[in-house]
């Protein structure tokens, strides 16, 4: 286990692969908008051309010319607005649908990872969370970058145009580069100033709250602050305000003075264009070639700088994101070449097990070697942070150990395939989820192929002791849980950790099942109950025989002194195992604990 911070791979590799996820997610949809965003860009380049022949066949006279450059520019006009509009449509549509598979790949690829690490360690989560707010805007980027591709055309062939007309009005670009970079920098420099003022313009409202509504009235009135409340509210208002004028005054100053060079250099070049050398009716056609090409220059270069700020800044990250998250399930898949066991013979082992979480200073766990028996009740109990949960974690393999091994049967767990042992696990956790869906498919959901077996959820009812919960409901199991739900119910603490409890209990022939304090919000005596049935299910016929593992997890002693194994833990190792007879006999930690929860309960 790598306990490194993550590194995002490169953008080259990134950037391909997210074209190749496009491309296979909607390819006709994505080429065609691609091209259609490209096409649109060169009719509306070419404008300035149409109006270029325009001037020439005024100037010329003639119907037959003025006819076919009204015409051509029309053409040029409707063309560029529809295939812009055309290429819009379908990198929207484009953008919708990959949206839908992006994000179902992203989340495919998050759950396809064995372990849970990247769901705990905070610098994976912090990488996941930009990936899963963007992945949906990952789609739309294509279009950031057809629009980045379209703009840099126009530049380019707007900067032929004018080079075509006189080779030193290419240099125009150069003085459209400032307008640009002023008026993202005025941007940025706008949006400091207003959020530097946010307290004291909060601040100048609440002396207008104060001074104008009901609740602080009569205060005001008896204090006789009235005035202060004015004069405090017009400060605020002065300290938020007068910042971002000044802000505002100097980046239009500057802006201001950046289009007066780029203004005098167009001026210039139209100058120099109409005092050079040719009839004048070519000269009268550069001319309006130069003021058309020149006037839309600066707004493509605008377009292409911010384009490509967009595009480098999100889709970007968001593809590198992707690639890590796919480099990382690659990584995790690890080798499974050995079947999981019909039925357990031997059982489970720890053998000289050490864990360390992520980021963590000690082990969590440190030479932890206990055998489960198959068909056996065990019980884990510890203080707080023990590591109980850690245990039952590795059981079900959300984690690997660090070092040592946990067999099944004798077989290494990592070489079995985890989704086919997950799929012999049952029971419930610590931090059950709420699923906010119709109560039958929320404990369905334990087992997905029964999960519209209403006899199956029944039982699994039944065995959870959560028969009282649903009989509660409106609807039994067709009642909607969540209360912000149209005609849901709002469901306790205790009910939902019942209804997670039924949910544990969906799979008929588990080879683990896993309660990890599955009970904490019910009262010792239903606990006791509970367990006394799960102790019998596990060793009537078909638990026992099957070979099944109950795994226990409780601080509470009345239940846990039926296990049949209990295993103590305590700083990071496994302090004491055996009955309850055998512990109270060796009168060690449990027997101490034991007697100290017995006194408190008399
Ligand atoms: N995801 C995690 N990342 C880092 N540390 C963790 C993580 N989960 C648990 N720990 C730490 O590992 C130690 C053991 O936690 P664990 O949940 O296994 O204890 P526990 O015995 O089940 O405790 P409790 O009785 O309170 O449920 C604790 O110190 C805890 O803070």
């Amino acid at each position: 286990m790598s306990d490194s911070a993550p590194e995002l791979p490169s953008s080259l590799l990134s950037v391909g692969r997210a074209l190749r996820m496009g491309f296979r997610a909607e390819p006709l949809l994505l080429v065609t908008g691609g091209v259609l965003t490209l096409a649109a860009a060169v009719p509306d380049a070419l404008l300035a051309l149409g109006f270029k022949l325009l001037a020439e066949a005024v100037a010329l006279g003639g119907g037959g010319r003025l006819v076919a450059a009204g015409a051509l520019l029309a053409g040029l006009a409707v063309g560029s607005w529809l295939l812009s509009l055309a290429g819009e449509r379908i990198n929207l549509r484009f953008a919708e649908r990959a949206a839908v598979k992006i994000e179902s790949y992203v989340a495919r690829l998050q759950s396809s990872v064995a372990t849970i690490e990247h769901q705990e360690r905070s610098d994976h989560l912090d990488l996941l969370a930009v990936l899963r707010d963007h992945a949906g805007a990952l789609s739309q980027l294509y279009r950031s970058l057809f629009s980045t591709v379209g703009a840099v055309t126009r530049v380019l062939l707007t900067v032929g145009l004018l080079v075509s007309v006189r080779p030193l009005l290419g240099l125009l670009v150069v003085f459209a580069v400032p307008t640009v970079l002023v008026s993202i920098r005025r941007a940025a420099v706008e949006n400091r100033a207003e959020q530097g003022g946010a307290q004291d313009r909060r601040m100048a409202r609440h002396w207008f709250v104060l001074g104008s509504t009901a609740p602080a009235g009569k205060e005001v009135r008896v204090a006789g602050v009235q005035r202060r409340l004015r004069d405090g509210r017009r400060e605020a208002w002065d300290r938020a305000y007068v910042p971002l004028a000044r802000a505002r005054l100097v980046s239009t100053v500057w802006q201001s003075a950046v289009w007066a060079v780029f203004g005098a250099a167009f001026v210039a070049g139209v100058a120099y264009v109409a005092t050079g050398p040719g009839s004048p009716v070519a000269v009268a056609g550069s001319v309006t070639l130069a003021l058309a090409a020149g006037g839309r220059l600066s707004q493509y270069v605008g377009q292409t700088v911010t384009e490509s700020r967009f595009f480098r800044g999100i889709w970007l990250d968001a593809s590198r994101r992707l690639t890590w998250l796919e480099e990382y399930a690659a990584a995790r898949a690890g080798a499974a070449d050995l079947p999981v066991p019909a039925r357990l013979r031997q059982g489970v082992r720890f053998e000289d097990v050490g864990f360390t979480y992520p980021g963590s200073d000690g082990p969590v766990l440190d030479h932890v070697s206990v055998s489960l028996p198959a068909g056996s009740v065990v019980a884990v109990v510890g203080e707080n942070g023990a590591g109980k949960t850690t245990l039952v974690k590795l059981l079900c393999r959300f984690y690997e150990p660090a070092s040592g091994r946990v067999t099944v049967d004798g077989a290494d767990l990592a070489r079995l395939p985890p989704e086919e042992w997950r799929s012999r696990l049952a029971g419930t956790f610590q931090d059950f989820f709420r699923f906010e869906f119709q109560a039958g498919r929320a404990i369905g959901l334990g087992d997905l192929d029964r999960a519209g077996d209403l006899a199956a959820v029944g039982r699994a009812v039944e065995r959870a002791g959560a028969g009282d919960v649903v009989a509660t409901f409106p609807d039994g199991l067709a009642t909607q849980l969540g209360g912000t739900w149209r005609g849901g119910v709002e469901v306790s603490f205790g009910q939902w950790q019942k209804l997670a409890l039924a949910r544990g209990f969906m799979r008929d022939d588990p080879l683990v099942l896993v309660l990890d304090e599955p009970t904490a919000a019910l009262d010792a005596e239903s606990e006791h109950a509970l367990f006394e049935r799960y102790a019998a299910a596990a060793r009537a016929p078909g638990g026992r025989d099957g070979g099944r593992i109950t795994v226990l997890v409780s601080h509470r002693f009345s239940t846990v002194r039926m296990a049949d194994l209990i295993i103590v833990l305590d700083g990071a190792r496994v302090l004491e195992s055996g009955t309850h007879d055998e512990l109270m006999a060796d009168g060690g930690k449990y027997a101490e604990l034991y007697r100290i929860q017995q006194a408190s309960y008399r």
